[in-house]
């Protein structure tokens, strides 16, 4: 067997342990209850309704993961989505790297991602939701925003339906998206509608994750520890299995078990920032396996770029004030995102940086 090339190999400490423990503990929420008509009334005073927004609440605070049943997104257009990835990473190399991501252009096509410093075995692409991308006017903070990136979306031209069955989908889970921001806003004790003000702009993507099978799944990982840096992560994933997830209460990593049709949500930092700490977002991770192609579809729900997140004011007072300066999301987001193209000496930005002592 060939050597693995070392860029790929993490530390032994951030290595997959052999045998996995599989989550029991990750929440599995039904959202049968949801409607996404606007003008219905809110079932809100109902107390079903109200058991939804408290189990909710609970697995924000206790895990910064659930999974969802029954969420409305039609099975039609998820597969074809799914379709559509593994035919665009199905094509060679040389069709694919046609839209690949580069200094200047922020989406499309990537292979050689790292995270904390290490190569994730896997290749990616990319695509905004909203099209085009708002850039802030000039002034000279927002200067690398404007001179330095492209945000247009750079559609491939095989496999033929690729554009369409991205588009028809992103439509679809960032409904489910705003609706679960609403939840997430009521469970926090806020408006339903709380959140909605900084998604007039917003940078939300939909990312398309390949991980090959890998013959050192002991060494390597699909993708290193993070946590997410958006507002909110609605993950389709496939049958295979290997993301894992920081068990709060004790460390340890915890499989998370496929379930057909479902999708899994977590908490990105600015909803952490936001609640001030309430609502945590957590590390996870995906393991390799030395035998099959695994696929999953992340939606990242983020705010418009010139957003500056901070503890909400109805969320702070005299005892507990706020933990946080503002985070400019637009900087943010270019910070984080240049440093994810090769190993760089210094760690990247991270909210605890926000963090007031
Ligand atoms: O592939 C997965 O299951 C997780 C992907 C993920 O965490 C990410 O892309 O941020
Ligand atoms: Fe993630």
């Amino acid at each position: 067997m060939v050597e693995i090339d070392q860029v790929f190999v993490q530390a032994a400490e951030h290595r997959p342990k052999p045998s996995v423990t599989i989550a029991e503990g990750i929440p599995l929420i039904d959202l049968s209850l949801i409607n996404y008509q606007q003008d219905q009334e809110s079932p809100s005073s109902s107390s079903v309704y109200s058991n939804l927004i408290e189990e909710i609440g609970r697995a924000c605070k206790e895990w910064g993961f659930f999974q969802v049943i029954n969420h409305k997104v039609p099975l039609e257009k998820r597969q074809r989505i799914e379709v559509a990835a593994k035919e665009f990473f199905g094509l060679s190399l040389e069709e694919k790297v046609k839209v690949r991501r580069d200094e200047k252009n922020v989406l499309g096509y990537f292979e050689a991602e790292h995270t904390k410093n290490v190569r994730d075995w896997k290749e990616v692409y990319d695509f905004n939701v909203q099209q085009p991308t708002f850039i802030p006017p000039s002034d000279s903070d927002n200067d690398d925003i404007n001179s330095q990136f492209q945000w247009d979306n750079r559609w491939p031209l095989n496999p033929p339906h690729f554009r369409e069955a991205c588009e028809d989908y992103a439509q679809e889970v960032e409904k489910l998206a705003y609706k679960l921001m609403e939840l997430i806003a009521l469970s926090l004790g806020l408006e339903a509608n709380r959140f909605r003000g900084f998604f007039k702009h917003n940078t939300s993507n939909i990312r398309l994750n390949h991980y090959p099978p890998c013959p050192y799944p002991h060494l390597a990982l699909g993708l290193g520890r993070h946590k997410d840096t958006g507002v909110l992560t609605v993950l389709n994933q496939d049958d295979v299995g290997g993301l894992q997830v920081r068990r709060k209460s004790d460390g340890e990593w915890i499989t998370v078990k496929p379930i057909p049709n479902s999708f899994i949500i977590n908490v990105g930092d600015m909803i952490q920032v936001w609640s001030n700490d309430a609502y945590e977002s957590v590390e996870h991770r995906v393991m390799v396996n030395s035998e099959r192609d695994r696929y999953s579809i992340p939606f990242f729900l983020k705010p418009a770029l010139y957003t500056d997140v901070e503890p909400l004011q109805e969320l702070t007072n005299h005892n507990n004030p706020p933990k946080y300066k503002p985070v400019n999301w637009g900087k943010f987001r270019i910070s984080r995102m240049t440093s994810n193209f090769t190993k760089s000496s210094v760690e990247n930005l991270q909210i605890y940086h926000f963090k007031l002592s």
